[in-house]
């Protein structure tokens, strides 16, 4: 394990929940190609005219309803995991956000500039490929790697979505909540553009049919929802939670464009529509708690659970630092 580091990434947060920290990090967030995927001057102009305008105000709002004395709560839990798991082994571990700080640059030369490190393992903390998070983490770090002509080893850990010993992590993790008396349970996942799973389909046929996730296909290497469907099946099989007591749903969506369906939101009603009084929501595209599960699920999913006839929407809480999650990480970097 001589000569090992390891560097996680998360998405990252604004400074503050103020207007003006909100407004620098949606710009850097949505200026990344992967994540608006249109030539940079539609990119620019829609960012400019249509978002950056209103937006920041919005988030600064909901960022505010969940900010911890600590700072944001995606950035305050990951350091969380990062401490425990440096407590528990030798190899040098750090912690880099794709947008705002600290920056993957910065981490990636803190990390290179120790003689000892030979090679540095990058460990994006998103179960799922999609282009908006694990790509555009690898192509940064390989960017930085280039630009400051880094002569260590840059080793990418692959997805876990289907990984038996994270479906271990997710269902401890989620055991305590299970274990109470509920009617159904949401898997929420972030949604993404269908534009984007089909962009980064090498087979150029697949996601353009309902059921095509379901079926064998080289292109699930990088089909987010092929991915979400497999981390879903294998929860509830493992869970034992049947057919009838589980759906799948899609929130955080931005734009015009047709995202993932179905959404999120509509899901919730409905099914309070149809008489789910306590529902669980789960949320596994994001390893650590953030503004999409503290804000938009636990705090917006409830008032609209709640307005249809539902009586409690219970949020499952991410895997955070949870001890199965921290072993787990321990095995795969040091493996
Ligand atoms: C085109 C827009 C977006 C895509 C595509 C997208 C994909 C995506 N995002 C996450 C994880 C997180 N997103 C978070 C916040 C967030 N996401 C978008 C937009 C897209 N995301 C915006 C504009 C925001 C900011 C908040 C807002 O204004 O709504 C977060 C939370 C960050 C925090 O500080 O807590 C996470 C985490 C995934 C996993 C994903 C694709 C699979
Ligand atoms: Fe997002
Ligand atoms: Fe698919």
């Amino acid at each position: 394990m001589q000569g090992r580091a390891v560097l996680l990434v998360n998405l990252g947060s604004p400074d503050s929940p103020e207007v003006s920290d909100v407004r620098r990090y949606l710009n850097e967030f949505l200026m990344d190609k992967y994540v608006i995927d249109l030539p940079w001057p539609l990119r620019r102009l829609i960012v400019s005219a249509f978002v950056l305008p209103s937006r920041p105000k919005q988030s600064a709002e909901a960022y505010q309803s969940v900010w911890l004395p600590e700072g944001s709560p995606l950035k305050v839990i990951s350091e969380k995991v990062r401490k425990k798991l440096q407590a528990q082994t030798d190899i040098p571990i750090r912690l880099a956000m794709r947008y705002g700080s600290p920056s993957i640059e910065q981490e990636l030369l803190a990390l290179a500039g120790q003689a000892e490190v030979k090679e540095i393992l990058l460990l994006p903390m998103y179960p799922h490929y999609a282009m908006s998070t694990v790509k555009t983490c690898i192509e940064e770090a390989q960017r930085i790697m280039q630009k400051h002509g880094i002569r260590k080893t840059l080793n990418i850990h692959p997805v876990f979505y289907n990984q038996p010993d994270y479906i271990h992590a997710l269902v401890e993790s989620a055991r305590p909540w299970l274990e109470q008396e509920f009617d159904h349970l949401l898997f929420s996942y972030h949604g993404v553009p269908e534009r984007h799973i089909r962009k980064d389909d090498t087979t150029g046929n697949h996601c353009l049919t309902p059921d095509c996730c379901q079926k064998p296909s080289t292109a699930h290497a990088t089909c987010y929802r092929h991915q979400l469907y497999e981390t879903t099946a294998e929860f509830v099989r493992a869970a034992g939670i049947p057919g009838n007591r589980y759906s799948v749903a899609f929130q955080s969506r931005l734009g015009k464009a047709k995202w993932l369906e179905p959404y999120t939101d509509k899901t919730v009603e409905q099914l309070a529509r149809q008489g789910v009084k306590r529902l669980l929501v789960m949320c596994p595209a994001f390893t650590a708690d953030c503004l999409e599960t503290l804000e938009e699920i636990a705090m917006q999913g409830q008032e609209i659970f709640e307005a249809a006839g539902g009586e409690t929407l219970t949020l499952i809480p991410c895997l955070n630092d949870h001890p199965v999650w921290i072993s787990t990480l321990k095995q795969w970097i040091e493996a």
